[in-house]
């Protein structure tokens, strides 16, 4: 937790419990995390998450039997895995959990100065979790407290369940404090300007230049759009602003759908396939940016540098890209002071 100033003074008659009290809490929220790459550490983790109704939708008496005995003693070890091939020995950790931090630390120092502004981070499944956090942004004095789920686009197994996990909590506190949430900011000029400056910045490192640049979204299943999921009307909205704002580098920018999970049909065009197909096609040249993610995690890191880069050197592509998400850069984090000052107006 990084803060700045004091907490109001609050006078209290003798033998009364202390009360901190003045402060207005920031909590970023990411997706989760397992806490080690083994089995049980795994297992622990798909299980919260994968037992999320937000998340999977399909009937309990189907699921539960589907992730207990069949999903849950493979995919832990499959998973572990990837976790592996991309985990932060240093600090014994995910990537996404040392981003979340560092975005967080970096918030703070941007509202040093600010009287009482004390800003935190969370996981939706794993640890830190979003009720022990809020618990300490209370404790801390926090009486007003802004929910930043990371996620540009809202979606109900991302952005609700954020939420829905931030009010469970609440339920639980006697004294709660006043709370807001962010909004999702997929058409936000400030996101835009942040991908475009990143994204311009990342080429502008590489030794070639793509043909072609997709931009690759998690997917989600078909059904949660024919349900009334506004995710993939917010990633094709976040797509165009884009390609407008990148002028005729934008003429190169695809949208895609990754990181499909069962046998259902999930959001199209997908990623991996799409990747196959140009470079079949003779693309030799490609990058990927990953606009939906706040922070580069597994998704990014092992399945798209890792798995999809393979693809397409399979398939006849001679060069290819992952471009880091906005992370805690620069950009990114301009990009966020703005839409956390703008959540806090009145407040501050
Ligand atoms: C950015 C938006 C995300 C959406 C939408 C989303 C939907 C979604 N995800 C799964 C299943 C899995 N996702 C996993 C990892 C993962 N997902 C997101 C983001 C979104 N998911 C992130 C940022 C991450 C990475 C976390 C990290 O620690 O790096 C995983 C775990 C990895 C694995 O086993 O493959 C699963 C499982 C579903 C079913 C779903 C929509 C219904
Ligand atoms: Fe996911
Ligand atoms: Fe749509």
């Amino acid at each position: 937790m990084s803060g700045t100033g004091e907490y109001r003074a609050i006078r209290l008659p003798a033998g009364h419990p202390p009360v901190k009290a003045g402060r207005i809490g920031v909590l970023l929220v990411n997706l989760g995390t397992p806490d080690g790459t083994d089995y049980w550490s795994m297992r622990r983790y798909l299980k919260e998450f994968l037992s999320d109704r937000r998340v999977i939708e399909v009937n309990r008496l189907i699921w539960w039997p589907l992730l207990n005995l069949v999903i849950l003693s493979t995919r832990p070890q499959r998973s572990g895995e990837a976790y592996r091939s991309i985990w932060n020995e240093e600090r014994n950790e995910s990537p996404l959990r040392t981003i979340t931090r560092a975005q967080a630390e970096k918030l703070a120092a941007r509202f040093g100065g600010e009287t009482s502004v004390v800003v935190d981070w969370a996981m939706r499944y794993g640890n830190p979790s979003i009720a022990s956090r809020l618990a300490a942004l209370k404790a801390e004095g926090c009486e007003r407290i802004l929910i930043v789920p990371l996620y540009p686009q809202y979606s109900a197994a991302t952005t609700a369940t954020v939420n829905d996990k931030a009010f469970e909590a609440l339920m639980a506190m006697r004294w709660q404090p006043a709370v807001r949430t962010l909004p999702p900011y997929h058409d936000d000029p400030a996101y835009i300007d942040a991908l475009a400056r990143e994204t311009e910045a990342a080429l502008g490192r590489l030794d070639f230049e793509p043909e072609v640049i997709l931009a690759s979204f998690h997917g989600l299943p078909r059904e949660y759009l024919d349900k009334g999921d506004p995710y993939h009307c917010q990633c094709h909205k976040t797509v165009r602003l884009l390609k407008a704002r990148l002028g005729p580098l934008g003429d190169k920018v695809r949208l895609t759908f990754q990181s499909r999970f069962g046998r259902a049909e999930w959001l199209q065009p997908y990623t991996d396939e799409t990747v196959k197909t140009l470079a079949d096609q003779g693309i030799k040249r490609l990058a990927v940016i990953t606009p939906g993610f706040a922070a580069d995690c597994v998704e990014t890191l092992e399945e798209i540098a890792g798995q999809n880069a393979e693809f397409f050197h399979e398939h006849g592509g001679e060069k290819f890209a992952a471009l880091p998400c906005l992370n805690d850069g620069a950009p990114g984090m301009a990009m966020l002071e703005s839409l956390v000052r703008r959540e806090l107006a009145g407040w501050l």
